[in-house]
This record gives C-alpha cells, structure tokens and sequence, in this order.
C-alpha cells in the first residue's frame, strides 16, 4: 500500500523528471538500480548485502545499510523499494537473493542459486513498473546470466502497452559475457513467446515462416521455406492429411546453423511442431479455451528461437531446425474419422481422431530428418492434454531411447530452472496403437485417455529407426505459465523450453 511519505517522495520524483536540470546535467536521475541482499537465516540479523551492494554503501557513507536496517527482512524473490536514498538513483530496488548457500536440489532437480537469481532479478525489474524509468542498472555480483534471464523475461509482454510500462532499457552495473548471454537466452524465449501467443489470423503457417525468416535476417544460417508441392514430392501424406482441411497453405522449414569451427558433419536436428491453429478438425475440440490452440505451434516456435539463440551465441554447434507448418480446421475438405493415409516412410496411419494430429506432422518430418544423417533427432510439441494430467506445468515431459541424451537434457533443465521428466517408451504403449484394424497403426491408443502422452509417444517411436538416437519432449504441459508458478514468466504462453533447448546445444558441443 502506498502510505504518504511514499506518494510525496514519488510525485518530487516525477516532477524532477521533466525539468531542464534532468535533462542536461543529471541523467542518472532517471535510472533505478537493482541490488541483491541474501537472506539471513537468523531472525535477529539484518539481510547481507552483495559485494557490490557494500561497495556502494562505503561510497555512500552506510545510507543503504542504514535504510536496509530499518526495511526488515526481504524474502527471497521479492522487492523492497527506496526512494531518495542517494541523489544519482533516486529509486532503488533492493531484491532477496536468498541464502547464499543454495545450490543443485537433486530432490527438484533444479539448481536454486540460479533460479533464486532469476525470481529477484524479475521481482526488481517488476517493482519499477509504472514509474517511467528510462534505465534499470542491476547488480550482477551472483550468476550474471541468470539475472540477465530473470530481467529480460520479466521485462517482457505480448502487448505494447504493457510492455512500456515496464523497464526496457536494463543493464548490467558491470559488462559481463555471461550477462550478455543470459540476454540472449531471455531475448530468444521471448520471440518464442511472441510466436505462441500471436492470434493464429496473425500467425498463420506463412506468416510464421515469414517472421522466423525476418528473424534470421542478420544470422549466418541458412532458412529454406517449402510450399505445398515441395511437400507434397516428398510423400508427406500424413502431414498433408491434416493441412488439407484449411484454406491456408501449409509450410515447411528447414533452419541451417553450422558453426564454422564445427566438424561434426552430423548435424544435430530439432523438429517442432507448427499447428499454427489446432480446433481438433472434425473431431472438434470444445469451444471452452479452445483459444489456447493458437499457441500449439510452440514447439516450431520454441525450435526456431534456440536455433537463432544457438547462431547468435556462435555455439559450436551443427543444426538442423525443420518445421512442419499447418492448420488443423474442420471442412468439406478435412480428413474424416476412421481415414487411411500412407505416411512418408510407406506406413499406413488409421487416423481415428483428427484431434491426434501433432503426431500425423511429426511422423512425416522425423522421417525426413532420418534422411539427413542426424547424430540425434529431438522433437518438441505440444503434443497431448495426457501430459498435463501427467506432470501439471512443473515439466515438459521427454521420451528417449538414449539415456546418454536424456541425460544431457536432464543437466541442461537443471541450470535453466525450465525442467524435464523422463516418461516411459514401453511396448505397452506401443501395442495400444499397433496394428490397427485398417491400417499398420492407428494415431490413437486403444487404452483411451489412459496414458494418452506415452501412447502418443509410442506413435512417433514407430517412424523411429532403431540406430537412431531420439529424444521426444511433450511440451503441452509446459506451454502455458502463470504468475504463481513462475513469477518471472508471468501468465501467458511460456516459449518453455527455449532456455532448455540452448543449454542442451551448448553442452552437446562440449561432449
Ligand atoms: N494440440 C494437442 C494438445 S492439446 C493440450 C492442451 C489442452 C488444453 C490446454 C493446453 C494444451 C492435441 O490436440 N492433442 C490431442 C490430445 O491430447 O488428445
Ligand atoms: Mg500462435
Ligand atoms: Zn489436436
Ligand atoms: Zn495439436
């Protein structure tokens, strides 16, 4: 609650802000710093600033001490606001880091320290809302990265208006690499982001490829657009089953990054799946937040912005990016329960529900992708309402036949606090959806609702070869977030697990 003394010191500020004094001589009038306390265990002992946090408290004669004392106990995660502590920043944000011991929590699977950074960097950034502040300095003296990741995320919001309410301008109080490319990993989760949360009219499979393509503008990679009769040479029929039903054109891309210190000639693939619109088609989903289907695209959104991160990053790494564009509506002209379609790799589909579609994409593009020589193939989707039974919004679901590359994914969540959980990829499943009565498989398990995300994934394990090294990542659990959960994403579509996905590529470069 704002009490008087707060409402006098903000109003002197305000006014201060618009004259010729502001202006000319004293620009640091308009900035905010950020300062990072850790949490003091004992109840009796004041919160301990960072080293750079008593730096500036030697410099300013104990002023930020002195009001930290009176301030009481900043939990972790959360602001405490200043006003006129010091005349170069009239407002500071004083964040709880909390304890200075954090560390991996196998238990969470989580590395704390840097999630704890990443909750009070994005608490400060927030703290600064509606004040018009042109510049944010933050401290950096823990894990610099993950408070460039906590700042630019939270900065974020689909809308503008919102947007601009927030600080834009945000920067380090000392230059550092690894700031810069926590920046990069923010900056990339928030273009995917932007991709998911888009109206699908406005992100429609072209304007998807025209965005990504705009976005790669400056990268050294190499962005291939096909159409409709590219896909439809290469035998693609289960994707094509589900386009058919929509009046617009299905894409699919093809993102190139060589790193030109990689070797590896087998390039590393990610495929993401692009239902810029999924209504279920003629087995119509539920008007109830059917809205939401917009962003079933987050897997090409998610694959597309850690390819560009993987470019900006210079990550020694060869990728491959493909993805699968289409709508899936209900026509004259959609695929109809109960359907035979012969999929790219000559495999008959009995498609029993038009709302499996995910899995009709995939199968055509992880096919292809075999074609390219991968050293492993990862495919990312939002793929089934089962994985959100499974896991709530806690993890993206994964499925392997390579415990070396679950693994790998497994150390990557854990730095970036965007978490994995391994699932199962029995015969069980497999059973469930082969043979089918028309067809070698049908895209739905027997079993129903039971297991719907291993079913799924026992699809896709179909159109797997048996030397190739295969992660899937059900990402419909994760593909929306809320301010509860995950403070520093807020509500709306997550672009999860971009961060993931970058962290995984830049170990994999390592190995
Ligand atoms: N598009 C997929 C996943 S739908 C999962 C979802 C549901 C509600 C809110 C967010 C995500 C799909 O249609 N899958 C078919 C299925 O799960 O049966
Ligand atoms: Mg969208
Ligand atoms: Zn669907
Ligand atoms: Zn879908």
């Amino acid at each position: 609650m704002m009490n008087s003394r707060y409402a006098v010191l903000r109003r002197k500020w305000k006014t201060l802000r618009f004259t010729d004094y502001m202006s000319t001589s004293a620009v640091h009038h308009k900035d905010g710093l950020l300062l990072g306390v850790y949490t003091q265990e004992k109840n009796d002992e004041c919160d301990i600033g960072t080293s750079f946090f008593k730096e500036l408290d030697t410099q300013w004669k104990n002023k930020l001490s002195s009001v930290l004392k009176h301030a009481g106990k900043i939990k972790c995660g959360s602001a405490k606001v200043f006003y006129d502590v010091v005349h170069e920043y009239p407002i500071i944000s004083v964040v709880g880091l909390g304890s200075k011991a954090a560390a991996i929590n196998g238990l969470e699977c989580i590395d704390e320290k840097s999630d704890n950074i990443r909750l009070a960097t994005a608490a400060g950034i927030k703290s600064f809302v509606d004040m018009g502040i042109d510049k944010v300095v933050v401290d950096i003296t823990e894990r610099p990265n993950a408070a460039a990741e906590g700042a630019y995320l939270a900065a974020w919001n689909y809308k503008e208006s919102e947007r601009k309410k927030l600080p834009q301008d945000i920067e380090p109080a000392q230059k550092d690499p690894a700031w810069d490319e926590g920046k990069v990993y923010a900056e990339c989760q928030n273009f995917a982001r932007h991709l998911m949360e888009s109206p699908s009219n406005l992100m429609t499979p072209s304007l998807f490829a025209d965005t990504v393509l705009h976005a790669f503008e400056k990268e050294n990679c190499t962005v291939e657009i096909f159409e409709q009769d590219w896909i439809e040479k290469q035998n693609m029929q289960a994707f094509l089953s589900v386009a058919k039903g929509s009046a617009e054109e299905p894409r699919f891309m093809k993102i190139t990054y060589k790193s030109p210190s990689a070797n590896a000639l087998n390039p590393l693939i990610l495929v993401g799946k692009g239902v810029t619109f999924d209504s279920g088609g003629i087995s119509i989903k539920p008007s109830q937040a059917m809205d939401e289907m917009r962003a079933d695209m987050g897997g090409a959104a998610t694959v597309a912005s850690a390819v560009l991160a993987a470019a900006k990053l210079n990550l020694n790494v060869h990728v491959i990016g493909l993805i699968p564009l289409c709508e899936n509506m209900p026509s004259s002209t959609s695929c109809k329960p109960g359907d035979v379609v012969v999929a790219r790799n000559g495999s008959s589909i009995q498609i029993d529900n038009t709302d499996a579609e995910g899995r009709l994409l995939l199968a055509d593009a992880l096919n292809y992708a075999q074609d390219l020589n991968p050293s492993a193939v990862i495919d990312v989707a939002t793929l089934t309402g089962g994985i959100i039974v499974a896991l709530g919004g806690a993890a993206s679901g994964v499925f392997s036949n390579d415990d070396v590359l679950w693994k790998q994914l497994q150390k990557a969540a854990m730095c970036t606090g965007d978490r994995v959980w391994r699932m199962p990829l029995f015969k069980f499943y497999s059973k469930q959806v082969k043979p089918a009565q028309l067809a070698d498989i049908n895209n739905v398990g027997s079993g129903g609702r039971a297991g719907a995300a291993c079913t799924a994934a026992a699809f896709l394990h179909h159109f797997i070869k048996s030397d190739t090294k295969w992660m899937h990542l059900d990402i419909a659990s994760t593909m929306k977030s809320n301010e509860k959960d995950c403070p520093y994403l807020g509500k709306g579509m997550s672009g999860r697990p971009t961060r993931t996905l970058v962290k995984f590529m830049y170990n994999y470069t390592q190995s």
